[in-house]
């Protein structure tokens, strides 16, 4: 079967290995929320995120309503991530944690710079949506690239939007 050429294969793995690095700070935040008693919904600082998604979208070519929906399942994924470790840790009937990240200091900055980062992996992806086999590629990288934490699921929401776009 067809495949993409290398240089949309590589702007593939550069989307995906972000998407796992955001997936990454969820432990995080589920620590540092586990400690405060913060709720895992944080609709205000989702909508403070999605007003500058919907700037650097534009400046950046990507389409507003794809790069919502994205930036939606990622906060869904994370989600997901957070609401598994407090389930898991409640039935462990874990403490607190000894030294948890501060969520507005340490672990809310790592996200805000991940973001303009997978903007602009967004464009790429807007793009190479139409190119022949990116699906296949997107699929079979998916897979290897991106953490199957808790069953692959946080993975599959995550992905969604570009499956979503993805010629096969
Ligand atoms: C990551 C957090 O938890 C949730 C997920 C968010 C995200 O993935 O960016 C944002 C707000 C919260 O609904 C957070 O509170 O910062």
């Amino acid at each position: 079967p067809p495949e993409p050429p290398d240089e949309d294969k590589a702007a593939i793995d550069r989307m995906l290995v972000l998407i796992d690095e955001r997936l990454d700070v969820a432990p995080l935040v589920a620590q540092s929320k586990w400690n405060s008693g913060a709720p895992i919904e944080a609709p205000e600082r989702e909508a403070q995120i999605l007003d500058q998604v919907a700037e650097d979208a534009e400046a950046a070519g990507v389409d507003d309503a794809f790069a919502r929906r994205f930036f939606d399942k990622q906060f869904e994924a994370s989600k997901q991530v957070q609401r598994r470790l407090h389930h898991q840790w409640l039935q462990e009937g874990r403490s607190t944690f000894a030294d948890p990240p501060d969520l507005a200091e340490e672990v809310r900055p790592v996200l805000d710079r991940l973001t303009p980062q997978l903007i602009e992996a967004l464009a790429d992806m807007q793009r190479i949506a139409e190119v022949e086999g990116a699906g296949r590629y997107l699929e079979q990288r998916a897979a290897e690239l991106i953490q199957d934490d808790f069953d692959g699921e946080p993975r599959d929401v995550a992905i969604a939007p570009l499956r979503e776009r993805f010629a096969p």
